[in-house]
C-alpha cells in the first residue's frame, strides 16, 4: 500500500527565453499541513482557503481521514473543510498510515499519535522517507513517555507507535528543526505537565502562531525567539486559515528572474514570515533587483508581492543562524551561485543531506553534469560562479527541489537539457511546469 512510483516521462528542458509576467505560486506547504493537522483535533470546523493541493498535503490528508478526520477534497481554488475531532479523538486506522515522501507528516504525525494512549498506529512512507532519519523525534517525544519503534533502533519509517499517557519535559533540540519542535508541541497539547522546547535557533514559527490562533495555551519565549512554552489542558477550536504562497515555491521565479537576461516578474501573495525569508536576504547580498509590494497581514501570516528583475550578481556566504530561515532554497541558491560573479560558500547546511534526497550531493552531480565547477564540503559547498553551463541529460533524482532547481539552470545553459524524473515537482509544485511554460512565452 505504501506509495509505489508510477512511470516517469523525461521532460525536454529547452535553452534560452525570457520570463515576463505576473504568477502566484501555490500556498505554503508548512501551513497546509498545520492546517488540516490542527484542524483535525480542534472542535468544530476548520476551513482552509488556499490549501497547497500538492502531494505532500495530500498525505497528511488521507493519513487523518483514515483516522476518522472529515477532511473534504483538496482541489485547486476549493476551500477545504475538517471536521475537527478533537484532542483526543482520532481513531486507530486499520491500515498502515502512508506519508508518502512527506517528512512533515511523519514526523508531526509522531508527535500527534505518541499520547493517544490505548491505539496502536504504524507509519510508513516511499522508499526516500523510509531512509529519512526519525530518532530526531522519536528521542525527544521518548523523553515524555512516547514508545516509538521502527527499524535502526527506531530511526527509520516503518515505526510503530504505541499511544501512551505523556509527561511534560524541558526538551533541548540538537538542530533547528521545525518539523521536531512542532512533533514536540503536538505531544504536548496532551501531556500531564508544561513543556518547553529549546531550538539551538529559531526555526520557521508557523505551528507556534497557528496554535495559538487555535486556543492552545502557549507563548514564544526568549530574544531569539527559540524557546516555546506549552501548557496542557486549553481545548483547540476550529478556526478559519487562509494559507499564504510558498516562498519556497516563489524561491525558484525570484532566482530564475534573477539570472534570465531580460526577465521581469512579480510573484504575487507570498508569506513573508521572517522565519521563512533568508532568500532575500541572500538575493539581497548577491546585490540582485527585489522589491517587496503590498505588504499585509493575512490570518495571521506577513504577506506581500515580490517584484524582480535580472541584474548583474555577485557572490553570496552563507551560514550559521540563517540556514533554517532558508533551508529548502538552498538548490536553488546553487543555481544562483553558478551565475554571480566569484565564488560562494554555503556552510552549516548538513541538514541537506538528510533531505528528500542528500540535496548537496545531489545538487553538485546534477549541476556539475552542466559543467558547474562546485566542492562539496561536509557541511555545504563552494560554487564557482562566471562559469557558463551547458545541457545535458538531468535527474530530479525523485527530489522536487532538485527537479525545480535543474529547471531554472536549463534555461540559462548552451544547448537544451533533459530532465529525468520531473514529476517529482508534484510533491510541493504541482502547476510548476504550466506556470514556467506560461512565463516563459
Ligand atoms: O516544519 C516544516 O514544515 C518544515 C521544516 C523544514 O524541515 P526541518 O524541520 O527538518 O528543518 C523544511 O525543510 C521542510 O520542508 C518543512
Ligand atoms: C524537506 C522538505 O519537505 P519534507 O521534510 O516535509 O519532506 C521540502 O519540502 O523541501
Amino acid at each position: 500500500m505504501v506509495s509505489n512510483s508510477a512511470p516517469s516521462t523525461p521532460r525536454l528542458l529547452p535553452s534560452g527565453g525570457t520570463l515576463r509576467g505576473t504568477v502566484r505560486v501555490p500556498g505554503d506547504k508548512s501551513i497546509s499541513h498545520r492546517a488540516l493537522l490542527f484542524g483535525a483535533i480542534a472542535e468544530g470546523e476548520t476551513r482552509i482557503e488556499g490549501l497547497l493541493p500538492a502531494e505532500d498535503p495530500l498525505s497528511t490528508a488521507a493519513c487523518l481521514r483514515a483516522m476518522g478526520v472529515g477532511v473534504s477534497a483538496i482541489e485547486v481554488g476549493r476551500t477545504v473543510t475538517v471536521q475537527g475531532v478533537g484532542l483526543d479523538g482520532l481513531s486507530e486506522p486499520g491500515d498502515v498510515l502512508d506519508c508518502g515522501n512527506s517528512g512533515t507528516t511523519m514526523r508531526l504525525m509522531l508527535g500527534l499519535l505518541a499520547g493517544r494512549s490505548g491505539r496502536h498506529f504504524v507509519l510508513s512512507g516511499d522508499r526516500s522517507l523510509r531512509g529519512r532519519p526519525m530518532r530526531r523525534v522519536g528521542a525527544p517525544l521518548g523523553e515524555m513517555g512516547a514508545q516509538i519503534h521502527g527499524r535502526k533502533g527506531g530511526n527509520f519509517a516503518p515505526l510503530a507507535v504505541l499511544g501512551q499517557p505523556l509527561r511534560g519535559a524541558t526538551i533541548h533540540t540538537p538542530v533547528a528543526s521545525a518539523q521536531v519542535k512542532s512533533a514536540i508541541l503536538l505531544a504536548a497539547l496532551t501531556a500531564n505537565g508544561e513543556t518547553t522546547v529549546i531550538e539551538p535557533a529559531q526555526s520557521r514559527d508557523h505551528s507556534e502562531r497557528m496554535l495559538k490562533a487555535f486556543g492552545a495555551d502557549l507563548e514564544v519565549q526568549g530574544e531569539e525567539r527559540n524557546r516555546v512554552w506549552v501548557r496542557p489542558g486549553s481545548r483547540l477550536s476550529g478556526q478559519s486559515v487562509v494559507v499564504p504562497g510558498d516562498i519556497s515555491s516563489a524561491a525558484f521565479w525570484l532566482v530564475a528572474a534573477a539570472i534570465t537576461p531580460g526577465a521581469e516578474l512579480t510573484v504575487e501573495n507570498v508569506g513573508l514570515n521572517p522565519s521563512r525569508t533568508g532568500i532575500l536576504e541572500v538575493l539581497e547580498q548577491m546585490g540582485a533587483a527585489v522589491s517587496v509590494h503590498n505588504r499585509r497581514d493575512v490570518a495571521g501570516e506577513p504577506v506581500g508581492d515580490l517584484q524582480v528583475r535580472h541584474g548583474p550578481l555577485r557572490a553570496f556566504e552563507i551560514g550559521g543562524d540563517l540556514i533554517p530561515r532558508l533551508v529548502d532554497e538552498i538548490p536553488v541558491l546553487a543555481v544562483a551561485a553558478c551565475c554571480a560573479e566569484g565564488t560562494s560558500r554555503i556552510r552549516d547546511a548538513a541538514e541537506l543531506r538528510v533531505k528528500e534526497t542528500d540535496r548537496l550531493t545531489v545538487m553538485a552531480r546534477q549541476l556539475g553534469a552542466m559543467g558547474a565547477r562546485i566542492t562539496e564540503y561536509d557541511d555545504g559547498m563552494a560554487v564557482s560562479g562566471g562559469v557558463e553551463l551547458h545541457g545535458a541529460e538531468l535527474d530530479s533524482e525523485t527530489d522536487h527541489r532538485v527537479a525545480m532547481s535543474l529547471a531554472v539552470a536549463a534555461r540559462i545553459a548552451r544547448g537544451d537539457s533533459t530532465l529525468h524524473r520531473p514529476e517529482a515537482a508534484a510533491v510541493s509544485y504541482p502547476g510548476f511546469w504550466d506556470d514556467l511554460q506560461q512565463l516563459g512565452t
